[in-house]
């Protein structure tokens, strides 16, 4: 079992060191682990934000787990020269189209969700964005018009056979849940959602036992926390995805606890090859303090386990050692509490 560790830029680092230890000390059979340099870091050692080398490791492990890239001294750079590209590019190079985002209520945090705790312990949702179309993957620039003014554009496309391998993803997820699936789109102004919208519909005919529904991306931003128990699976493109699931963390309690898992196609000879990463940046504000939250980081390593690994009981070990530091009182600053990044994977390592 190949592990690629990227731990990237900002508190990459500090929260994948504790997912590290967590895996660690489970003493998985034939764990091999390999580091490589990612963002920011990689630029400045290496002249680009994902070095040749780093994809290739990457390629050549059974999963990768991501920190996060981002670092503000490179925002001035090109944009292909830009940290954040290395996510974007290990996405799209390795195929993974697939990003699960799960938000759950946690047990004791009701009262530290942004919501009314009464509201918020009904969350149990499951977002599933698509990860390498949409408006983040289109024809970009700028340019100045004859005029001297200024302009800038992004080109958003999905096309149909990309919609429909993630709506497969979805409807299976929702088979696999309580079987509703709620795809968010703009299809009322956009003809990329429209398209969504129709790709969406024919799929259904597959599925005959999930429920789809449709919802404008606006009124899912507003529903999500006006009842956000209404939502049992969301389908939703890249850039509508990447907004909604910060939301949704919000919603849980704090984004220091949200995980992902980006999938493919790709099968090895354990599972599903996959990214894992929290859905979080690299929070340069905190970076260097040992107070990021590594919670989101360990459950992704978690969702490792589960999807690359196959090792469920590996996998739920870890999520209820998180539970029981939760239960047990330890809140990272982000919860109001004074854990350290340390102190966290101190707890959860105490409860595996
Ligand atoms: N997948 C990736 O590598 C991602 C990279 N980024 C990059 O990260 C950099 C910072 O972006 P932001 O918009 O500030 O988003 P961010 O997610 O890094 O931080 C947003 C806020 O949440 C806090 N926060 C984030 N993770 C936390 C944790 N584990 N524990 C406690 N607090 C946490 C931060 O301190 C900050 O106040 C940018 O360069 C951005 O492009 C952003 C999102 C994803
Ligand atoms: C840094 C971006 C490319 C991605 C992002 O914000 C995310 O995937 O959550
Ligand atoms: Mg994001």
């Amino acid at each position: 079992m190949k592990i690629a560790v990227l731990a990237g830029d900002g508190i990459g680092p500090e929260v994948t060191a504790q997912a590290m230890r967590v895996l660690d000390a489970l003493r998985l059979p034939e764990l091999t682990v390999f580091e490589g340099d990612v963002g920011g870091i990689a630029y400045q050692r290496h002249g680009h934000p994902l070095p040749p080398e780093t994809l290739t490791m990457a390629r050549e492990a059974d999963a990768v787990l991501f920190g996060a890239v981002g670092d503000p001294a490179c925002d001035n750079l090109e944009r292909h020269l830009r940290p954040e590209q290395a996510i974007l590019g290990l996405r799209s190079e390795l195929g993974l189209f697939a990003n699960l985002r799960p938000a759950c209520a946690m047990p004791g945090l009701e009262g530290l969700s942004a919501l009314r705790p009464e509201i918020a312990s009904k969350i149990d949702l499951l977002i599933v964005r698509e990860l390498n179309g949409d408006v983040y993957f289109g024809d970009k620039g700028t340019r100045t018009q004859a005029d001297g003014t200024r302009e800038g554009w992004d080109m958003m496309s999905y096309d149909e056979a990309e919609v429909r391998r993630i709506a497969h993803v979805a409807f299976r997820a929702a088979q696999g849940r309580n079987g509703r699936l709620c795809s968010v789109d703009k299809a009322n102004v956009l003809e990329t959602s429209q398209l969504w919208r129709d790709v969406m519909i024919e799929a259904a005919a597959d599925y005959p036992g999930v429920d789809l529904s449709h919802m404008y991306v606006d009124n899912a931003a507003m529903q999500l926390v006006r009842a956000p128990g209404q939502f049992d699976v969301i389908v939703t493109g890249n850039l509508f995805g990447d907004i909604l699931s910060d939301q949704a963390s919000m919603c849980v309690g704090s984004i220091g606890l949200l995980a992902s898992a980006a999938l493919g196609e790709r099968q090895t000879q354990y599972g599903t090859f996959g990214l894992y990463e929290p859905i979080h940046g690299s929070a340069p504000d905190i970076a260097g303090q040992g107070n990021a939250n590594p919670m989101a980081t360990i459950l992704s390593a978690a969702m490792m386990l589960r999807h690359s690994f196959g090792r469920e009981d590996d996998a739920a070990r870890i999520e209820a050692a998180i539970t029981a530091a939760l239960d047990h009182g330890v809140r990272g600053f982000d919860l109001g509490g004074s854990a350290g990044t340390v102190d966290i994977g101190d707890a959860v390592l105490a409860r595996l």
